[in-house]
């Protein structure tokens, strides 16, 4: 029997976030493994014209959570959702929902962030700083609550080069950061960001930090725990290979290089590619859970959820993993063949931009032109320039976690818990998992049938000699004119065709010989 499944049954758990990548596997694993919980309460937000009912049930009729309704069918019974808004004061939950949230909440898993990497400054802290902040308020007036686990990023400290499971101080406490952001205007905010964020590449990852600080400096009389992720990728075992339903991280760069256009990378190929698995995750953190309440530690511990240190994998190896998988299942409708260059020199890197990226974008925009449609692809591939920069900055550097906590507590599981809390990542074998990662970017967000892989092999035949006979038309127009105005190109074209003849002589002689 594991033990954490059954820490869990009975408990009444607090979960923001949970409409996210992160915060749905977590809710999913939680009701699979311990259909006997109490509770989970999901803070939630009205979005898209969809009230909270419409999202939850929209979360719990998809795929992911099939294997949920067949040991769980009461699981609607067991969500509750509760109207709030992070950016809030209160967040803005009405009494009653305050009063039971205190009384019965037993654990609280906090996910809900912002991870955008443009995010105004004033919005990263409320939601990653502030937010947090009042839901260590909250959860230090629940009686009841045995455990507090927060998820911040293992890049929170990206601006070093080792990172310890310790909490590092910023410069300015966050304390300073939130009153001053109460007067300051936006203008001057944005003109003193990159001071403050200093050698942070943005502001997410320097809120992500000072989040980590509040946690540090207001929680001491909680139970807390802290785990830091590194790049979340899809699903690697549960509850089924493959699941992802959003464009963060490398998903929508696969997108963009599955469908050709992104063909060249500016990225240190040999730097270690830090992915892990979206259940790994969600295994390290309920497994945290359950000993932080159990256990009590003395502090409070940080938990590096990453690959690189016990099973590396580098991005020239991901790249070439990838775009073996397009070989075998091709997503539809390509607009180039995919391909996938790394270079680390920013000028071939701006060649590269400009000849594969740009280029192909602006002769395809004249097209619809002429065909007398809107143009749309220069739009489409300076946009997707300006992710790419963005996350450049990851994929150029290599970084060290400590992980003796995460070794620690594997160590502490039984060997059911190890089996059903699995965290080991050096049971992952990279190509089958980027393999079912690409399968499941083309399933789950996509939205592709298998049953189209023939006619999109078939398109990709046809993309191939459309290269071909551009590059063919393209070398001789090219060479033509260099024909007509060099000495040198029309000497050189004379010494290939005389060789091209001698050889040919020489060929034909021989064979006369032999015969
Ligand atoms: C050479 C070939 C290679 C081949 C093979 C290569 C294989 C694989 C390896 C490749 C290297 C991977 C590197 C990963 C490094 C990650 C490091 C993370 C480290 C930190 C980890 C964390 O702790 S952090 C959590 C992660 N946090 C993010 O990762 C947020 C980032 N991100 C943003 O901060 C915003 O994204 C940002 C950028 C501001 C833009 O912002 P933006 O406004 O311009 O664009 P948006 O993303 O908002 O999207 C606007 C609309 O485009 C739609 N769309 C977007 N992408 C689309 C797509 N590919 N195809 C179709 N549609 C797409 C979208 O659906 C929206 O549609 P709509 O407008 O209708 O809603
Ligand atoms: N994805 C990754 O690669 C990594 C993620 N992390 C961390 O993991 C956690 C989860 O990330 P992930 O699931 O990927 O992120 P998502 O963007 O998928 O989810 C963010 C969640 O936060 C909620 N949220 C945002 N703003 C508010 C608000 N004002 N009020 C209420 N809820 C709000 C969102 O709700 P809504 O659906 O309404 O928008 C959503 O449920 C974050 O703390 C992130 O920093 C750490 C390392 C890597």
């Amino acid at each position: 029997m594991s033990m954490i499944a059954a820490f869990y049954g009975g408990k009444s758990i607090l979960i923001t976030g949970a409409t996210g990548f992160l915060g749905k596997v977590l809710m999913e694993k939680l009701f699979r493994t311990s259909p006997n919980l109490k509770v989970i309460y999901i803070l939630v937000r009205p979005k898209a014209g969809q009230t909270l009912q419409q999202r939850v049930f929209q979360i719990l009729n998809s795929k992911l959570f099939e294997k949920v309704k067949e040991v769980c069918p009461n699981v609607h019974e067991k969500i509750r959702p509760i109207c709030a808004d992070l950016n809030q004061n209160d967040f803005g939950i009405s009494k009653e929902d305050m009063q039971e949230l205190l009384s019965c909440t037993n654990i609280i898993f906090h996910c809900a962030a912002t991870v955008r990497f443009d995010d105004p400054l004033r919005h990263a802290v409320q939601l990653n700083v502030t937010a947090t902040q009042q839901l260590l308020q909250m959860a230090s007036e629940m009686p009841r609550l045995e455990a507090f686990i927060h998820i911040s990023t293992a890049y929170s400290n990206c601006n070093l080069k080792h990172i310890d499971e310790v909490i590092y101080p910023c410069p300015v406490e966050p304390k300073k950061i939130i009153d001053s952001l109460e007067w300051l205007d936006d203008a001057i905010v944005d003109e003193i960001t990159p001071k403050l964020i200093g050698d942070r590449p943005n502001t997410y990852t320097y809120t992500k930090a000072l989040g980590e600080m509040v946690v540090h400096q207001e929680g001491r009389n909680l139970n807390i725990a802290i785990i830091r992720p590194s790049i979340v990728g899809a699903t690697w075992q549960e509850p089924f290979p493959g699941w992802v339903d959003n464009l963060n991280g490398p998903s929508g760069m696969i997108i963009a290089a599955g469908k050709g256009f992104l063909r060249s990378l500016r990225a240190t190929p040999m730097a270690v590619a830090d992915l892990i698995p979206v259940d790994t995750v969600v295994n390290l953190t309920l497994a945290a859970g359950w000993y932080t309440a159990v256990h009590r530690p003395k502090s409070t511990l940080i938990y590096h959820c990453t690959s690189g240190n016990l099973n590396p994998c580098n991005w020239l190896k991901m790249g070439l993993y990838v775009l073996a998988t397009f070989e075998k299942v091709p997503f539809e409708k390509a607009f180039r063949r995919p391909n996938a260059d790394f270079t680390t020199n920013i000028l071939s890197n701006q060649y590269w931009n400009a000849v594969s990226h740009l280029a192909p974008a602006i002769i395809y925009d004249f097209y619809l032109r002429l065909t007398g449609r809107k143009p749309r692809m220069t739009k489409l591939m300076n946009r997707l320039l300006r992710t790419i920069s963005m996350l450049e900055y990851f994929i150029n550097r290599s970084w060290e976690w400590s992980t003796a906590n995460t070794e620690m507590l594997m160590s502490e599981l039984s060997p059911e818990d190890q089996r059903v809390f699995n965290f080991d990542v050096r049971q992952l074998n990279w190509l089958e998992y980027i393999e079912n990662y690409v399968l499941g970017v083309k399933k789950y967000l996509l939205k592709e049938d298998m049953a189209g892989i023939p006619k999109a092999k078939q398109h990709l035949k046809r993309l191939r000699n459309i290269h071909y006979l551009f590059n063919t038309a393209l070398f001789l127009i090219i060479w033509r004119l260099l024909i007509a105005r060099s000495q040198m190109a029309r000497n050189i074209w004379l010494f290939i065709v005389s060789f091209c003849y001698k050889f040919l002589s020489y060929f034909r002689a021989s064979s006369t010989l032999k015969v």
